[in-house]
């Protein structure tokens, strides 16, 4: 797809201020990548961490810095959710040492969110620490998964639940990246851009309700979408609370993700986890029906999934339990009470968790990935 901004060269910078974190700038605009060799001049080593589709856009990111004086090596990892198994970051840190890197050479991300994820968290762990700048290639990456710090890998128990909080140097979110970018992809990281919609600005509902592929608004949708996470980290970088709020609707939907084997989009499991949230929230927090209808009529003409097999709810609810947000035995949803006031609903009465299910659950025998 390709995102031309309302002006041409127009440069948005999002401030990021973690609590007790060095501050950031998540940069958006046509071209940025250029902007890569500035960033991290003056150090000796960057490694570009790529998925295989992107090899050939990795390559010429690596022969821009090494024309800087940067020594660069690119490091290629698989597409998708494969890139956050735990051999892929060891193979990842086998590379750095072979490399010799040290605490002021730079691991830049250069991906989809699975390997701004991957990338994260090599850094963060890599010497315990060293710098990582986030060059996301997806709306989803842009919008979310490259921003706010956290990083991590999945195991067989569930999604991310081996992790680090790492804030990164800087965010470039070039937008002529997207060029290339699947249609179905667009679609992913706009379920993304719904639940900012929903749990903080409904602004970008409206947009999407005129323009629910993001033909023309895509830019102004990333932006907003960008905005929302960055003040929601701002004020809690760690998710000591109100960052749960990004949760919204991925409780079920990492549940969906795991049973499926990674097979489903991120994007798309969470739609139909928001559609679950919304319900739960009407029954549970007395959301407006209205409001839980416009989950699903949205996310239907966005283009996403908003079903999933009925007969899956007992492994989806053991998925769910090992959920970050649960404690102990108690599972913790984030809810709506109404649009934009998103709150966290501690130890709902199991028949309502049952009974939400209801607004998801299909007759048909699988799940149909998008
Ligand atoms: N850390 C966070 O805060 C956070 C937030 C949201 C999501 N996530 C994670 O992000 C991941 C999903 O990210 P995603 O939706 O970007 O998926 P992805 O990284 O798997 O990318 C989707 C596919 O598009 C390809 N691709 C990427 N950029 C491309 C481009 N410009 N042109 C053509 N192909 C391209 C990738 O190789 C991949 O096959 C999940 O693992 C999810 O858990 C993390
Ligand atoms: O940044 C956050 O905080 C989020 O929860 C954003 C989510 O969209 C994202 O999928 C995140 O990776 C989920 O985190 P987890 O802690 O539930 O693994
Ligand atoms: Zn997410």
């Amino acid at each position: 797809m390709t995102v031309t901004r309302g002006v041409p060269g127009e440069l948005v910078r999002v401030p990021v201020a973690p609590a007790g974190d060095r501050p950031y700038e998540v940069l958006v605009g046509d071209g940025l990548v250029g902007r890569l060799a500035a960033t991290v001049a003056g150090r000796t080593r960057a490694a570009v961490i790529h998925p295989a589709a992107l090899a050939t856009a990795a390559a010429a990111v690596a022969a821009d810095l090494r024309a800087a004086g940067i020594e660069t090596h690119p490091i290629q990892v698989p597409d998708g959710e494969a890139a956050k198994e735990l051999a892929v970051a060891g193979r990842c840190w086998d590379e750095l040492g072979r490399l010799g890197f040290t605490r002021d050479d730079v691991v830049i991300g250069f991906g989809g969110g699975t390997v701004t994820d991957l990338a994260g968290f090599v850094a963060a762990c890599w010497l315990r620490g060293v710098d990582v700048v986030q060059v996301p290639t997806t709306v989803l990456a842009m919008v979310d998964a490259a921003v706010g710090g956290k990083t991590g890998i999945d195991t067989a128990a569930g999604k991310n639940l081996v992790g680090a909080f790492h804030q990164p140097l800087t965010v470039l979110c070039d937008t002529a990246l997207l060029a290339t970018l699947p249609p179905v992809e667009v679609q992913a990281g706009l379920a993304e851009v719904v639940k900012a919609g929903f749990i903080a600005d409904p602004v970008i509902l409206d947009l999407l309700d005129a323009d629910p592929t993001g033909a023309t608004d895509l830019p102004e949708l990333i932006e907003r979408a960008i905005r929302v996470k960055a003040e929601v980290v701002s004020g809690d970088p760690r998710e000591a609370g109100r960052r749960e709020i990004l949760n919204y609707g991925h409780t079920l939907g990492h549940a969906i993700e795991k049973v499926e084997h990674y097979r489903w989009r991120h994007g798309a499991a969470i739609s139909v986890g928001m559609v679950y949230a919304a319900e739960l929230s009407r029954l549970a927090a007395g959301l407006d029906a209205d409001v839980a209808a416009r989950h699903r009529e949205l996310l239907v003409r966005v283009g996403l999934p908003v079903g999933y097999p009925a007969q899956a709810w007992p492994e989806l609810l053991a998925a769910m339990r090992v959920d970050k947000k649960s404690r102990g035995r108690m599972l913790r949803f984030v809810v709506l009470d109404a649009l934009a006031a998103p709150r966290l609903l501690a130890d709902p009465d199991p028949a309502l968790v049952r009974a939400a299910f209801d607004a998801v659950a299909t007759a048909s025998q699988t799940g149909t990935t998008t």
